[in-house]
């Protein structure tokens, strides 16, 4: 069995302006989406401590996230553009924080708890960067800021779906990976990266394209270092 690759598995990925970000951290990048949080995750191995400090933080950068998308649609320059920002808002907000909440109480955190937890420094950093980005930057910027999050997770949901030392039966994060890995977070990134294609070619992102890439790979790192929040959240 060969190890999941983009190229052949999942090529979008590798195209366009969001394909170039990707291959251009590519050592950051696989840092990302093969920590040993995740593959701990994928064999089952990650203490539920561990994981339910991830999860209650991840609720709190959720809501930051989803604040940064309210800013794409406020920085969007047509009605379409305004759209798709405000359907990937939606898509944060009612799918995956909706589906956050539940899966939580799956795990014994309920609401409560989730809004009283306090921010890890790993949160803080990532989302505040993030948001200084959507506030300063423009609709390119903030999109190429968010990029990793949206991408990053679908990209190691079907790296955990394909991989045969993932454990199924009697895995209890079986059901995070499925959502990742899933349709449903599937076709809200496939948007977001036509997306980026598009608001790349009206921004001017080939001239543009040092500073583009710096941001991306920013995400990527504070991706990266959030995995920590599962042991100091
Ligand atoms: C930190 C982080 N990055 C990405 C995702 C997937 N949207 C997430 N839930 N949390």
């Amino acid at each position: 069995m060969h190890e999941w690759q983009a190229e052949r598995d999942w090529p979008l990925l590798t195209q366009g302006l969001a394909g170039r970000l990707r291959n251009d951290c590519m050592a950051q990048w696989m840092e990302f989406v093969r920590h040993p949080f995740v593959r701990s995750v994928g064999d089952g191995t990650l203490a539920p401590e561990a994981f339910r400090n991830f999860l209650i933080q991840d609720y709190l950068y959720l809501i930051q996230y989803t604040r940064a998308c309210a800013l794409a649609v406020h920085k969007a320059d047509t009605v379409t553009g305004m759209r798709h920002a405000a359907h990937l808002l939606s898509g944060i907000l009612n799918t995956e924080l909706s589906m956050h909440v539940a899966y939580c109480a799956g795990w014994g955190i309920d609401e409560t708890a989730l809004e009283q937890a306090e921010e890890s420094l790993e949160l803080l950093a990532y989302s505040r960067f993030i948001l200084d980005r959507a506030q300063t930057g423009d609709l390119l910027d903030l999109l190429v800021t968010m990029a990793p999050c949206l991408i990053g997770y679908a990209e190691l949901g079907a790296r955990l779906h394909a991989d045969p030392a993932t454990k199924r039966e009697g895995n209890p994060y079986w059901s995070w990976i499925a959502l990742y890995g899933g349709a449903e977070y599937t076709e809200l990134v496939e948007e977001g990266i036509h997306r980026l294609e598009k608001v790349g070619a009206a921004c001017g992102a080939q001239a543009r394209y040092p500073a583009l890439v710096r941001e991306f790979a920013t995400s990527v790192r504070l991706e990266t270092a959030f995995w920590a929040t599962a042991r100091s959240g």
